[in-house]
């Protein structure tokens, strides 16, 4: 019996971790614990990305008095996460394998060498045979510097860590064609990642405990979907599932993002998801645009660029946006920002974006 991938990061969301008053579902935390298991044993490295701190840490705490959004997600994460690892670590050891905690927030992918060092922990826990639990440190996080969920946290593991496969786990058992609650909706078995009909499908709606839903989710999987990694968004409320996913002889009903044939390099990768890290902007015009999005790998030439906004040094991110305001995409500076400012427009030979270091978001 063969498996379809070697590398995958499986992500759970809140609401398949707890029951409908809150409390956890030790049940269901043990039936994925014996898929994962299964999995690490038959030589798959697995990177768990899950949720459900915060409804943990809820459900046991008897709040004396009301707390402002920010302190109640601080204690909550803080008491839920002993709660949560604790229950893990006691599942995998039935099965003899060791896990560990690994706590994040956004700022630890801010630059490169942050980047790289979540980078190397990871790996390094993977070589040790050690399966890592990740979650953003809800406890420290800064509100305005968090990710958006833990879709966009596991989007960028699997992104750095190079999974050959994503695999959301939510309480839906994939994305709907129409409302999720309505009986004439279904789901939608595969969608291309180039695609973007399908989305006018997807509202804001959310289940009771997650954070960013089903448009979060969606939008990270077409991302990670282009940079040659397959998405699989599935029901962890389904027994077997991860199995099921994994086993070439077995299905199960789910949406599934096919991968692109093109894989990114790996700093294209990181600058994918630094948006939030972005220094500075460039305003190019519609020739610059029509060169980057061009079949030819083209470099960001300042004659292209008509304005540079904030201030940046070289190796920074900048944003790149058109004319109109909209997103090009992102790109690390070659040099600083005064210098983008004297010469904007001009012939410049330098790029003040290689390349080799510019992600351009798809139009
Ligand atoms: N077209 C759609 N298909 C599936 N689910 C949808 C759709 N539009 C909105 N949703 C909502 O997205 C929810 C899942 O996202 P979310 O609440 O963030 O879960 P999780 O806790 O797993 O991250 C579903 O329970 C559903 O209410
Ligand atoms: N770090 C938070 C995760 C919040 C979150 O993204 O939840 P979900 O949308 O259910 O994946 C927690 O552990 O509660």
């Amino acid at each position: 019996m063969s498996l379809r991938y070697k590398k995958v990061t499986v992500k759970v969301g809140s609401n398949v971790l707890t029951k409908s008053d809150g409390t956890l579902n030790v049940a269901r935390i043990a039936h994925l614990v014996d898929q994962l298991a299964w999995l690490h044993q038959k030589g798959v490295e697995v990177i768990l990305v899950s949720s459900g701190a915060v409804a943990a840490g809820r459900s046991e705490l008897k709040l004396q008095k009301k707390l402002d959004t920010v302190s109640a997600r601080q204690l909550c994460s803080a008491v839920g996460q002993v709660k949560l690892i604790n229950r893990y670590a006691d599942f995998f050891r039935e099965h003899g394998i060791v896990c560990a905690q690994v706590l994040t927030t956004k700022d630890n992918f801010a630059d490169r060498d942050h980047y790289l060092n979540m980078k190397n922990c990871i790996t390094t826990l993977l070589e040790n045979r050690v399966l890592p639990i990740v979650n953003e440190n809800d406890t420290i996080s800064v509100s305005e510097l968090m990710f958006t969920d833990n879709d966009e946290l596991s989007g960028l593991i699997a992104s750095m860590q190079n999974s050959e496969a994503l695999i959301i786990l939510s309480n839906v058992e994939g994305i709907y064609d129409g409302d999720p609650s309505l009986p004439t909706s279904n789901i939608i078995e595969e969608i291309d990642a180039k695609d973007k009909d399908w989305m006018k499908n997807v509202s804001k709606q959310k289940s009771g405990f997650g954070r960013g839903g089903m448009l979060t989710k969606s939008s990270i999987a077409r991302k990670v979907a282009k940079e040659g990694i397959e998405v699989h968004i599935a029901s962890g409320l389904k027994d077997h599932i991860l199995t099921d996913i994994l086993r070439v002889d077995r299905q199960a009903k789910h949406t599934l993002f096919k991968a692109e044939a093109r894989k990114a390099s790996n700093v294209k990768k990181w600058i994918a998801y630094s948006d939030s890290f972005a220094k500075g902007e460039l305003v190019i015009n519609q020739g610059a645009r029509d060169a980057l999005y061009s079949e030819m790998a083209t470099s960001l030439l300042l004659i292209g660029v008509v304005d540079v906004k904030g201030s940046f040094e070289k190796g920074d991110i900048v944003k790149i946006v058109d004319e109109q305001g909209n997103l090009v995409g992102w790109g690390k500076a070659q040099f600083e920002s005064e210098k983008a400012e004297t010469e904007a427009g001009t012939k410049y030979k330098k790029p003040i974006v290689h390349y080799d270091y510019l992600y351009l978001i798809e139009d």
